[in-house]
């Protein structure tokens, strides 16, 4: 094929920085919503964001788009502000965020539409159907989203995504509207393309099981404000597949599983005594 289909960079002995939040704070109105948070992520690294409903997962997944801007600190995303719109990011959407009018495979090519200009229809078309192809949606090109089913709407999306080759993914809670098999096909799908192109992927998600199969990094936000508590790495238990399925897994689930139970029950109190 002619058209510039590219995986990441293959990884450097050491994996470069592509998004680096330095003390981000955020208000909305006079509402502190995140509270000096700082972190950094690099390229090929797949990045949970797990906290209480609320805490400001999605706010920070706003702000590494550049759909937000920080009160105070930056976030610089491979070396420019967050906020200057280029080809790095692609969003993957809760709600699939289809446009009803559009065909499949125009909904799938429509980021390439608006980023890559430099491309003739030609080549946006056959970008487009490789990746819908890879993602098992070859023969429904023609089909409107009327016509499909939570899970392949949400393939859609993937395929949208994926199609303009970004460097970074954003993810937000893109399973949760699916039925527990299509989630799970769809994580599976994810996990596969993740690591064929070397993505690096920001996935916020409310589901402990999701974070801990999909990660390498998990990060735990507080509430009221949103901060970070813990970034946890999960890249040595994991090297060893045996030890992480049989030992570590559940123990790395029942430590999320307290801290959010910690975070939703001091979040009540707080609402009891106001
Ligand atoms: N446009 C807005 N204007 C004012 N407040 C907002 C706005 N959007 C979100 N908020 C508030 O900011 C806080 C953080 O919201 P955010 O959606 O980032 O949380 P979250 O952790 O992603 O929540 P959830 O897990 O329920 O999706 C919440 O208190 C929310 O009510």
């Amino acid at each position: 094929m002619e058209t510039a289909l590219t995986a990441a960079p293959a990884r450097a002995t050491t994996p470069a920085t592509l998004i680096s939040v330095e003390n981000v704070t955020f208000w909305y109105g006079s509402t502190l919503i995140l509270d000096d948070v700082s972190c950094s992520i690099a390229e090929g690294e797949f990045v949970s964001v797990i906290g209480a409903s609320g805490c400001g997962k999605s706010t920070l997944l706003q702000l590494l788009d550049g759909a937000l801007r920080p009160g105070n600190g930056r976030v610089v995303i491979e070396g420019h502000d967050a906020s200057k719109r280029d080809d790095s990011r692609a969003v993957v959407y809760q709600d699939f965020a289809l446009m009803p009018w559009k065909t499949v495979a125009e909904n799938v090519r429509l980021g390439l539409d608006y980023r890559r200009g430099d491309l003739r229809m030609k080549q946006r078309e056959e970008i487009a159907h490789h990746y819908l192809d890879r993602i098992g949606l070859g023969r429904a090109a023609g089909m409107y989203p009327y016509q499909l089913s939570g899970g392949m709407k949400q393939r859609v999306g993937l395929a949208r995504a994926f199609a303009v080759q970004p460097s970074i993914l954003l993810m937000d809670e893109p399973f949760s509207a699916l039925d527990a098999q299509n989630a799970e096909i769809l994580r599976e799908e994810v996990r596969g393309l993740v690591a064929e192109e070397r993505r690096c992927v920001v996935f916020v998600t409310h589901n402990l099981d999701e974070a801990l199969q999909l990660s390498d990094r998990i990060l735990l936000m507080r509430s009221t404000p949103g901060r970070l508590a813990e970034d946890i790495s999960l890249v040595e238990q994991k090297s060893d597949p045996v030890a992480w399925e049989r030992i570590h897994y559940a123990e790395y689930r029942a430590r999320l599983w307290e801290f959010l139970k910690g975070e939703v029950a001091a979040h009540s109190e707080l609402k009891e005594r106001s």
